[in-house]
């Protein structure tokens, strides 16, 4: 039914304008601000429900632009408005679509992981059947012990001894069974520890393959929380989910057969139970998988928040916002709590009516077995083993239970990240052309269209970037020049048009080989935990990463990361400390301050000697001192090399051979810098007079046409 109304209702576009004014429509049914729809929020469905409260935190934090929302009536006239991206909406039903049935495919699939573990189980499991098979021989060891005492009153000593022998059997045999059931556990542990870690393998592969466009829409917490609590479901099920279950049965059916060879009719009253049990167990079972996938679900939104606001603090802090903070994480969990309450119903009744099955069972056994005593159809110690065996069959279907909604759980862990393992990115890691020559560093945009969301952003963009020439992109905040270089290094495709890199379309490039000649310093340069020696060596190709590594250990002063440095002007900051190139930056670089992260930024990128350098200009004003170490810097590294620079500072602008102005989505001016800014009406002209561009004490004032 959910997944109907998935594929039933349409996606409704809402600019970032109209969101605002939706983000406050509270519950069921509400009207579409822009045209008018019901639109159903749909408390019922999770899903959508999801989505609903996706939205409404997004008023507090970051603009999501997918948001959706569904209606399951559109005016047939307004259909077009709201239907969205299709593939988009198919990935997302498939995702999040709850399916209760325990698929065979599925069920294969979930096994093929325990493959390259199968010895290792096949070990475990040998364990399994003697260590049962000891606990299933202590009930008619114990029928056999009452009824020597109970038919030897005659004869003591005789009695004794058979006592002596059967009791010091049972001491070896026990001893056996507590070994395998130590063997058993710890190689199904082990066993369980290394499928997890290899399926933590897959899955950060797989999410490290996807295309940073996928990334926008599927949150960091919940993609850890998949890496993390997914992983370890999906293992422990594998393992000791299934060697608990294996063991359930193993004592299920050796405990029936027992109660079948003392008394079948006894038997046939001890079992009626089974099939209602049972079939309980299976909805019962069906029932948790879909809580836990909302119960994942919910999980994974509160830690996307959690993880937000825990590694912005300082942002946080600045507003004096903890309060508020923790009011919006309570509110986040209450979703958490509510499916938590319905879990704990279901569990309660459950256990309560299985508990409740058992000892009706237990009663008439003892009711129609004391009878069978009396007449002598049944010896006491036979009655007491069939009351025991009854009470592990009891018990061991009561743990098949368990291992079937442990399994549902598993499954529905496992499906989740399959749907990450089995995604094809839409960019390709690797593969395509290789030339064997360095690029000469020819760019052309050709006619490139680009849309993130729904209005397009890039609408036409013809750019010529000449080797080893620079040109300065300039242009209104948030017109689209660092989309541009995202387009450049292959990060998306354009949805209309070609970035050719020497006349070859770069969609048909090995995007390896293409970004290893494209150095990028990015606005705000994250650096990773780490020495400044390894962020800059972050930058180097894999092939030279060993040669530098190597060479350290000879010859300090030839490294090409150590030229890069000093390109860089890191001088000044690797002398400060007498860590020196091995002194830590901090987690994302927090112990440097901004100068410097830009400047090992600037190492990074060209320790790798790219072809092609894309700097996205840093809007915060760096200090004197710092901004002319940078500028120093900026200027050494992109001799010889083609420059996009996405200008914000006027030195830059008047210092690149080229500008190239952007508005509406496309280049609308382009030559040198003298040439705009004297063009009688032009946009530059304009642009330059009303925009401020952080210029330097010592730089003269934007000159005005006379
Ligand atoms: N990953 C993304 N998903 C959706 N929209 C995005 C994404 N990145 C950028 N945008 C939007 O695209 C537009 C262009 O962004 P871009 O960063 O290219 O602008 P810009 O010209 O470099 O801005 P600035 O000069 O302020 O750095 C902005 O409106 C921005 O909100």
């Amino acid at each position: 039914m959910l997944q109907r109304l998935i594929y039933s209702s349409f996606e409704l576009k809402i600019s970032r304008k109209n969101s605002q004014l939706l983000f406050n429509i509270p519950t069921k049914a509400s009207l579409c601000q822009q045209c008018g729809t019901r639109l159903y929020s749909r408390y019922k469905a999770p899903v959508i429900r999801n989505y609903y409260e996706r939205n409404f935190y997004n008023k507090y934090g970051t603009f999501n632009p997918k948001i959706r929302w569904y209606t399951t009536q559109v005016d047939a006239d307004k259909k077009n408005e709201h239907i969205g991206n299709v593939e988009e909406k198919n990935e997302i039903a498939s995702t999040k679509k709850i399916n209760v049935k325990l698929k065979t495919s599925d069920l294969k699939r979930l096994f093929s992981l325990a493959e390259p573990e199968k010895w290792t189980l096949a070990g475990a499991i040998s364990f399994l059947v003697v260590s049962s098979s000891v606990t299933m021989a202590i009930p008619f060891s114990l029928g056999k012990v009452l009824d020597i005492i109970y038919s030897s009153t005659s004869d003591l000593g005789a009695a004794r001894e058979k006592l002596d022998t059967l009791c010091l059997m049972l001491c070896g045999v026990f001893l056996i069974g507590g070994l395998c059931n130590f063997g058993r556990v710890y190689l199904m542990s082990i066993s369980g520890q290394r499928m997890t870690q290899s399926l933590r393998k897959q899955v950060y592969g797989a999410i490290m393959r996807q295309e940073p466009a996928w990334f926008g829409r599927t949150s960091t917490g919940e993609l850890v929380n998949r890496l993390s609590a997914d992983t370890q479901l999906v293992g422990r099920n594998l393992s000791q989910n299934v060697s608990d279950g294996l063991r359930s049965l193993f004592m299920v059916g050796a405990g029936t057969g027992m109660m079948i060879y003392m008394s079948p009719s006894l038997a046939l009253i001890g079992l009626c139970v089974v099939p209602p049990v049972s079939m309980l167990a299976v909805i019962y079972g069906r029932f948790v998988r879909g809580i836990t996938k909302q119960l994942q679900d919910a999980l994974a939104e509160s830690s996307e928040l959690a993880e937000e606001k825990i590694s912005n603090i300082k942002t946080v802090k600045a507003f004096s916002k903890e309060e508020a903070e923790c009011k919006t994480y309570a509110k986040r969990i209450e979703n958490l709590l509510t499916l938590a309450y319905k879990e704990s119903l279901a569990v309660g009744s459950f256990y309560g009516l299985t508990g409740l099955a058992g000892n009706t069972i237990i009663i008439l056994v003892l009711y129609y077995g004391g009878g069978m005593v009396a007449t002598e159809q049944l010896t006491v110690g036979n009655l007491t083993s069939f009351l025991l065996y009854a009470a592990y069959v009891g018990i061991s279907i009561g743990g098949l239970s368990t291992f079937y909604t442990e399994l549902n759980k598993g499954l529905g862990a496992a499906t989740r990240l399959w749907d990450i393992i089995d995604r094809q990115p839409a960019i390709p890691v690797s593969g395509g052309m290789k030339p064997a020559q360095r690029p000469k560093g020819e760019l052309i945009l050709d006619n490139v269209f680009f849309t993130y969301a729904e209005a397009p952003l890039l609408k036409g963009v013809n750019l010529h970037l000449r080797p080893g020439r620079s040109i300065a992109l300039v242009g209104r905040s948030g017109c689209g020049k660092s989309t541009i270089a995202s387009l450049i290094m292959r990060l998306y495709d354009p949805n209309k048009g070609r970035v050719l890199l020497d006349g070859v379309d770069i969609k048909d490039l090995d995007p390896v080989w293409l970004r290893s000649h494209i150095g990028f310093v990015s606005q705000e340069p994250v650096l990773f935990s780490g020495t400044i020696k390894e962020n800059i060596l972050y930058g180097a190709l894999d092939e030279d990463l060993d040669k530098q590594l190597l060479n350290d250990i000879n010859d300090k002063e030839d490294l090409p990361w150590m030229a890069a440095a000093r390109t860089a002007h890191l001088q000044e900051l690797v002398h400060a400390t007498s860590d020196g190139f091995n002194r830590q930056v901090g987690a994302r670089g927090g112990q440097l301050s901004g100068g410097q992260k830009q400047r090992v930024a600037i190492a990074r990128a060209i320790v790798k000697n790219p072809k092609i350098l894309i700097l996205d200009e840093a809007t915060s004003a760096l200090d004197a001192y710092s901004e002319y170490l940078v500028d120093n810097a900026l200027k050494e590294i992109s001799k010889d090399r083609t420059v996009l620079t996405i200008a914000h500072r006027l030195s830059t602008i008047q210092s690149a051979d080229e500008v190239a102005v952007m508005e509406n989505g496309v280049i609308i001016e382009r030559g040198p810098y003298q040439e705009l800014i004297t063009k009688p009406g032009g946009f530059f002209k304009e642009l330059m007079n009303h925009q401020t561009f952080a210029k330097k004490s010592h730089e003269p004032d934007v000159k005005q046409p006379s």
